[in-house]
């Protein structure tokens, strides 16, 4: 029997597929695998107990990938699953920087007590007018699962579109249209674009790239939207830029107390993927994940170790090893099991970085014997019988 905590809500459609071999359990430190949105981890004690953990969603932030990969658990994510839901949001946050809809709507409910409203609101529309999109620039920083979703749109909304992503993937290069163009550097983007969205993950080399400097070489008035993360951006230096005018709009999916009541700021409550089609997506890639990886220790989708697949084991046993990515380790391995007279049939051994995994099927059942050699090799981090 696996046990799951589910940190935060994670749609039913997901949690149905758990079989009769699963428990749902309140606790975290009961668990053998968890399931989370945004909850953060990184104060959070990871007991041995735990396999894996699975992020509904993309951004992975609030977990401590590599105490995880130390302790052996694997973190998954779900990538691509609610990369639909951020593409529409972006849409209408296009819209909204473009025309003052939430001061014109915010206006006409203060005076919608007036017997005289039709009146006003033709008195007084001028206020809200805005500009349009079409033909404006649009830079798209972060050209994956979402950016690519979000530069087509705005080529359809007949916006000149520039992307930047230097790590492109040939998966999302193919996806994206032809009519994107390419910028060599971030500051080329930046100089041309009218409007610009940010999709990039969170990492110490993406910490604050909107900042004092950054903002300078932007056009004046250009718009901004981050449906990534909120310490992308420099409060303080965003703040003073709307204050100067430097930036019209700055669209965030993530409220904090700087922010939030700035004029120029559209703050939504982290919106981009809470839509149903986007929280099913995620909740059904994150529990297939994590059953695969618990029940045949096959790993798809993790951020912290490599992927990894073996299918289901058809011979008596199956031992899955997470250890470090160090020489001379899985020669340790098969002498452990020639010793103890067991023959190994298939085996695959994936690195990520430091960190190293290895499934191993052998013809007779592993015996305890065997787990505690293995265990007891330095660098092993966990060992596990699948079977
Ligand atoms: N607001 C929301 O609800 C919501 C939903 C999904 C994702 N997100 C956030 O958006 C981010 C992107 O999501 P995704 O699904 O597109 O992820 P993804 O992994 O598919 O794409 C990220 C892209 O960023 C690129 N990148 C990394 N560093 C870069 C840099 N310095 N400059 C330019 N490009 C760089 C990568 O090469 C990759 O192509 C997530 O990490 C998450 O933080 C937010
Ligand atoms: O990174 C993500 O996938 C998004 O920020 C969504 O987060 P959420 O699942 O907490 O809505």
């Amino acid at each position: 029997m696996f046990k799951i905590n589910c940190l935060n809500q994670i749609a039913n459609v997901g949690l149905d597929l758990f079989t009769d071999n699963y428990e749902m359990v309140d606790s975290f430190n009961e668990a053998n695998a968890v399931l989370v949105r945004s909850s953060s981890l990184h104060d959070q004690e990871l007991p041995r107990t735990i396999e894996a953990i699975a992020r509904a969603g993309a951004g992975v932030n609030n977990i401590p990938l590599d105490k995880c990969a130390e302790n052996g658990i694997v973190v998954f994510n779900t990538p691509g699953a609610n990369a639909n839901g951020v593409k529409e949001i972006v849409i209408a946050a296009l819209m909204m920087a473009a025309r003052d809809i939430i001061g014109g709507i915010n206006w006409v409910n203060s005076v919608k007590e007036d017997p005289e409203v039709a009146k006003l609101v033709e008195k007084n529309k001028s206020k809200f007018s805005g500009r349009e999109i079409k033909g404006k620039k649009l830079g798209v920083i972060g050209l994956g699962a979402v950016g690519v979703l979000a530069a087509n749109a705005g080529n359809k909304l007949e916006m000149e579109v520039y992307g930047f992503d230097p790590f492109i993937s040939v998966n999302a290069a193919w996806k994206l249209s032809k009519y994107i163009k390419p910028t060599k550097s971030l500051e080329e983007l930046y100089q041309e674009c009218d409007f610009i969205t940010v999709h990039v993950p969170l990492t110490d080399k993406t910490k604050e790239m909107f900042n004092k400097e950054t903002l300078a070489i932007m056009k004046d008035g250009v718009s901004i939207l981050n449906f990534s993360r909120d310490s992308l951006v420099n409060d303080d230096d965003m703040i003073e830029a709307l204050k100067s005018g430097k930036v019209h709009r700055y669209v965030t999916d993530f409220p904090n107390p700087k922010v939030c009541g700035v004029q120029g700021v559209i703050a939504i409550p982290h919106l981009g993927a809470s839509t149903n089609e986007s929280e099913d997506n995620c909740a059904i890639m994150a529990v297939e994940q994590l059953m695969d990886y618990l029940e045949n220790g096959n790993i798809k989708n993790s951020v912290n170790y490599a992927n990894c697949d073996m299918g289901v084991c058809t011979l008596a046993g199956r031992l899955a090893i997470n250890h470090r990515n160090i020489p001379n380790m899985l020669s340790q391995f098969t002498s452990a099991f020639a010793q103890e007279n067991i023959n190994i049939s298939d085996m695959t051994n994936k690195s990520k970085g430091q960190w190293a995994y290895t499934l191993i099927d052998i013809e007779s059942s592993s015996s305890d014997c065997i787990v505690k050699k293995i265990r007891e090799i330095n660098g092993v981090l966990k060992v596990r019988v699948i079977k």
